[in-house]
């Protein structure tokens, strides 16, 4: 086995029988004969107990796990944990936190774990905040935390440093970590903050510096290819339960009622998939990958018309990205807004649905309707995390310090197939997870809502093209993978 090729971001290694390593840079890989410590944890009487407690050198985690008998090995990942030796000394150690994007349920447990597993595992004491994003490294000073000012962050939503979009400057930020003296940082974020971490480890192992850079993936919409699911999302899916059932009772309530809830999802229906299966009351649910037409035969009214007359009422569930090529035909001089970051900014699906509805119907004096509309969207994200997004959050948090202290930089800490594990920064920037509409899971959702697909011939000629461009696909199914019951 050896290294096939080495470039900044991913060291791929090839084994036998098709086993591919994709794995993460090393501190020793750009700076030779760093000292090495022993593992404060071989002298944690917690730890040193526990059997086979030390991660394995070689221990690997499949991407894969539904194999044939002749398939390769496929790709795997360094699977994390505490390493027996580290590359810091504890009084050496200056780390820092920031929080990047919009908010997401368990931003602040995933903060308070890592100052915790920083103390508490390694004896590390200077730990600091970044405050208010990216931005926050050259225009504010640091937060100094420790574990008794975090240590009952993780009962409120939000994060406890601020976040902000934009002002991802390389050079100031990299400035200010190398002022400061800073040699850990955390960098807490979704698919734009992974891919801004990626570029300030470039720039840190440019300088030749001895600072790790690590991420932990951070998206409510599960768009982060590769790992299993984002933490905060399951909560988001059990929030998204109250207004699915405000809707419901709103609904059933009027004669010919209707409720709409619009949930988050710019690219990714995942939120809204999960939601749906959940709560079994929603009899349609639009999400982006999935396109519908509203007029004529098979087309969303003459559904909606259809569940009406037979049940006297219906819940619609539209994730925020789905329909909006229908939006942009009609509002074709709409300005083409972004955000600070450069994500697009999304017209409002979920009134333009119901104002068409209402339009539709308004037609049919013999069928009136009752349409309330429920936009739960920032409700969501500013909850704290339930009790399995607490666990998953600490988990990560654990994983990342233990690479950390292991000298491995350039990574995003992710479960894969139930494991922890360190994925390069190349992984998980280079697409998008979404829902793959012609996999099982939306099949199952389509069944259980038994909602029309509305997808003409041509449309699904188009799906089956694009399929193989897109992410996940672990073993063929949508890729969140507790309870997918595959
Ligand atoms: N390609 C990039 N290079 C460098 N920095 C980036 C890049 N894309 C985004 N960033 C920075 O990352 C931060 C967060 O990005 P963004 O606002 O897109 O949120 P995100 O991390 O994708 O989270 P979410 O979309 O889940 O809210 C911003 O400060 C932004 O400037
Ligand atoms: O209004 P903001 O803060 O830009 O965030 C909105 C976006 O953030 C997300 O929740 C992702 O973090 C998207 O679903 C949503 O479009
Ligand atoms: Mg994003």
């Amino acid at each position: 086995m050896g290294t096939e090729s080495n470039n900044y971001q991913m060291k791929v290694v090839k084994g036998e029988c098709g086993y591919v390593l994709e794995d993460v840079p090393h501190l020793t890989d750009y700076i030779p004969d760093l000292t090495t410590y022993d593992n404060p944890l071989r002298s944690n009487p917690a730890y040193s107990v526990v059997k086979q407690y030390f991660v394995d050198m070689d221990d690997t985690v499949p991407e894969k796990v539904v194999v044939h008998k002749d398939s390769p090995r496929g790709v795997h990942f360094r699977r994390a944990g505490p390493r027996q030796k580290v590359y810091f000394s504890s009084d050496d150690v200056r780390a820092c936190i920031v929080t990047c994007g919009g908010l997401c349920p368990g931003l602040n447990t995933v903060i308070r774990e890592i100052v915790h597993s920083l103390d508490y595992m390694y004896g590390v004491s200077k730990v600091y905040g970044i405050d208010g994003g990216y931005r926050g490294f050259y225009s504010k000073n640091i937060i100094t935390l420790t574990p008794k000012i975090v240590n009952d962050i993780h009962k409120r939503g939000g994060t406890i440093l601020g976040t902000s979009r934009g002002g991802h400057d390389k050079t100031k930020i990299v400035d200010s970590i190398q002022d400061r003296g800073i040699n850990q940082v955390y960098i807490i974020g979704g698919d734009g903050t992974q891919k801004g971490a990626a570029v300030i480890y470039e720039e840190i192992r440019r300088r030749g510096l001895k600072v790790i850079v690590a991420g932990i993936p951070k998206t409510i919409d599960n768009d982060i290819p590769v790992i299993d699911k984002s933490f905060g999302f399951d909560t988001a899916v059990e929030e998204a339960q109250r207004a699915i059932n405000a809707a419901h009772v709103e609904a059933e309530s009027a004669e010919n009622g209707i409720g709409v809830v619009k949930l988050m999802g710019r690219y990714s229906g995942f939120i809204a998939m999960y939601a749906t299966l959940a709560s079994r009351d929603v009899d349609l649910c639009l999400i982006p990958e999935s396109p519908f037409y509203l007029e004529g035969d098979g087309g969303l009214f003459e559904y909606v018309d259809k569940r009406l007359k037979e049940n006297g009422h219906m819940v619609i569930v539209i994730a925020e990205g789905a329909g909006q090529e229908l939006l942009a035909e009609e509002n074709a001089h709409a300005k083409n807004e972004q955000d600070a970051s450069g994500n697009k900014l999304l017209q409002d699906v979920g009134l333009w649905i119901s104002q068409k509805i209402r339009d539709h119907f308004a037609k049919n004096p013999k069928m009136p309707i009752t349409l309330k509309y429920i936009d739960p969207t920032y409700m969501i994200r500013a909850v704290p995390s339930n009790a399995s997004d607490n666990v998953y959050c600490t988990l990560l948090a654990q994983s990342c310090v233990h690479g950390a202290m292991a000298g491995y930089t350039g990574y995003t800490s992710g479960l894969v197939n139930g494991r922890q594990t360190y994925i390069p920064f190349s992984r998980i920037t280079e697409k998008q997870n979404m829902v793959v509409i012609t996999d099982r899971m939306w099949a199952r959702l389509l069944s259980s809502t038994n909602q029309p697909s509305f997808l003409r011939p041509k449309d699904l000629e188009e799906v089956k093209n694009e399929e193989h461009q897109q992410t996940q696909l672990l073993d063929g199914d949508n890729n969140v993978h507790e309870n997918s019951g595959h």
